[in-house]
């Protein structure tokens, strides 16, 4: 099986000098094709600050990094672009944009892939809106809905460009347990269908069942869970 996420030794700090804070260390994980990753931990742990280096979001420059076959320590803008390109990401609040309905909010994450007419991701966006069970939602707007609806919502932006990697952070922190578990339980059947990688943090013990594997951040140290 292939590795998507090859992390060695990594570390990393915030702050310099006597105001260093050593958040990550000497972090090694390898992550397979189609596998489901759930990362637990304390708060603090550092587990946001993983992701957000896997995802290219953040700059580490201690250890290797690999993620999709590129070298993400000490990478140019243009690498890790090219890796955010091939990730989706779901955040604890749905960072929707309220003034566009579901429909326009997950066609926007289509302007980005050259070559699709507007009609084209209109109708992408329709029936990845329609696999979350939301195509009869398509033209409310996020106040208009649910917590849970949302997230489906925010997990149909995550997958509709067909990313290889999903990022997931605390995606049911803010849903009560049964919304939690159906928007979970529909990323879990969606990515499994299309042979998606998952790696997602939670300190949500009702969710964990979705998981191929679960590890443990902990002082920025990973345990096997
Ligand atoms: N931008 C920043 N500057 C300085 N310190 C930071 C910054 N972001 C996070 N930290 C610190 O790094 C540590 C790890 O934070 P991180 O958000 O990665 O933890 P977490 O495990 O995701 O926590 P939670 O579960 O509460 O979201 C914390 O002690 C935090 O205070």
């Amino acid at each position: 099986m292939s590795i998507l996420i090859d992390v060695s030794n990594l570390s990393f700090s915030f702050g310099k000098g006597e105001l260093t804070q050593s958040v990550l260390k000497n972090i090694t994980i390898s992550i397979y094709k189609g596998e489901i990753v759930l990362m637990t931990g304390p708060s603090g742990s550092g587990k946001t600050t993983f992701l957000t280096i896997i995802g290219g979001l953040r700059q580490a420059s201690t250890g290797s990094v690999k993620v999709l076959d590129e070298q993400l320590i000490n990478s140019s803008e243009q690498v890790k672009v090219k890796v955010r390109k091939q990730i989706g990401y779901i955040f604890q609040q749905h960072n929707l944009i309220r003034s566009l309905t579901a429909l326009q909010n997950v066609s926007m994450t289509l302007e980005m892939h050259q070559g699709l007419s507007e009609r084209e991701r209109l109708n992408r966006a329709a029936k990845m809106l329609q696999d979350v069970k939301l195509g009869d939602r398509l033209h409310y707007k996020p106040e208009q809905l649910s917590g849970g609806q949302r997230q489906r919502v925010s997990i149909a932006r995550a997958l509709v460009g067909q990313p290889k990697i999903i990022l997931a952070d605390e995606p049911t922190a803010s849903l009560d347990k049964q919304s939690g578990q159906e928007a979970v339980n529909i990323l879990k059947q969606l990515a499994k269908e299309s042979g998606v990688t998952i790696l997602l943090v939670t300190h949500d013990y009702r969710i964990l069942d979705i998981a191929d594997r679960i590890v443990a951040l902990e002082d920025g140290v990973i345990k096997p869970a």
